[in-house]
C-alpha cells in the first residue's frame, strides 16, 4: 500500500498548502486525484514521491513508515516510487542527451551496466528513436521530452508511479500513447498508480477510482485517521 496519513505539507508552515489529508493507493491499483488549480494536489503528489517532508502526518510505503526523504531516503524507498511531472522541461538537465535522462537513475544507484540495454527496451516502449535518444532537450519537442521521463521514472522499475499532471501540456494522440505505456507497464508488474490531473474525463477513464481534493480522507484532529466517510462524495472513494 502507499498510505499517506494526515498529511499536512507546503512552503510555509504558518499556511500549509495541504492540510489534513489522506488518501490510500493499494498495490495494482489506479488512483486519480482530480482538483482545481493551486488547491495542492502537487503538494501532496511530491510527499508521496519522497521529495517534500510533510509538516505533519506520515507516509507508508508497503507498510514502511518513511523517515527520511529526498536524497537521504533509503535507497529501497527512494527507488520504489516513479515520478513524471507536468513540465518536463523543468525536470530533465538540458546538459544531457535523451538516452542519457532516461539511465540517469541507474547511474545514480550503481546500475550503469543495464543502462544500455534497459533505455533501448524502454525507449521502444516509449516510441522514441534512437535519433532522439542521441539529441539534448531542447533539440526535442516536450511530448518526446515526456516520454523521456516517463522512461526514466520507469527505469527502475518502481512498484509506484506517480503521474503529476503527465499529460497536461500533450495532444490528444501523444497523451493516448503515454497512457498506454503507463497501463502496460502497470498490467506487466502490478505497480500501483497516483494520477494527479484536471481532466475528469481523462481520470475516469484511465484510473479505478478518481478521488476529488475535496472528499480526500481528513484526519480527525490529533488521531491521525480519516473521519468516517460523509454521506455523499464518498461512494466513489472506497479505500480512503
Ligand atoms: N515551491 C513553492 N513555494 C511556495 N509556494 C508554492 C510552491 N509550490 C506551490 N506553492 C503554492 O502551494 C499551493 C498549492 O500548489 P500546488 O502546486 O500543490 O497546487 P496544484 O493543485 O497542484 O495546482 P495546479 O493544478 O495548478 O498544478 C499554491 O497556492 C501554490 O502557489
Amino acid at each position: 500500500m502507499l498510505e499517506l496519513r494526515a498529511i499536512t505539507a507546503g512552503y510555509d508552515p504558518h499556511a500549509p498548502a495541504v492540510r489534513d489529508a489522506s488518501l490510500t493507493v493499494s498495490p495494482g491499483e489506479a488512483v486519480g486525484l482530480l482538483g482545481p488549480s493551486g488547491c495542492g494536489k502537487s503538494t501532496l503528489a511530491r510527499v508521496a514521491a519522497l521529495l517534500l517532508r510533510p509538516d505533519s502526518g506520515s507516509l507508508l510505503l508497503d507498510g514502511e513508515p518513511v523517515r527520511r526523504w529526498r536524497h537521504r531516503a533509503p535507497r529501497a524507498q527512494r527507488t520504489a516510487v516513479g515520478v513524471v511531472f507536468q513540465q518536463p522541461r523543468l525536470s530533465a538537465d538540458p546538459r544531457l542527451r535523451l538516452r542519457d535522462i532516461v539511465a540517469e537513475p541507474l547511474r545514480a544507484t550503481g546500475r550503469r551496466a543495464e543502462a544500455a540495454d534497459r533505455t533501448a527496451e524502454l525507449a521502444a516502449a516509449v516510441g522514441l528513436t534512437s535519433d532522439l535518444l542521441h539529441r539534448r532537450p531542447h533539440e526535442v519537442s516536450d511530448g518526446q521530452l515526456q516520454r523521456a521521463c516517463l522512461a526514466r521514472a520507469l527505469v527502475l522499475r518502481p512498484r509506484w508511479l506517480i503521474c503529476d499532471e503527465m499529460t497536461a501540456m500533450l495532444d490528444a494522440s501523444t497523451t493516448a500513447a503515454l497512457v498506454a505505456v503507463v497501463e502496460d507497464y502497470r498490467r506487466d508488474t502490478g505497480a500501483g498508480l497516483l494520477a494527479v490531473g484536471h481532466d475528469q474525463v481523462l481520470l475516469d477513464r484511465w484510473c479505478d477510482r478518481t478521488v476529488h481534493w475535496a472528499d480526500l480522507g481528513r484526519a480527525e484532529p490529533g488521531t491521525g485517521r480519516p473521519r468516517p466517510a460523509a454521506a455523499d462524495g464518498w461512494k466513489n472513494t472506497p479505500g480512503i
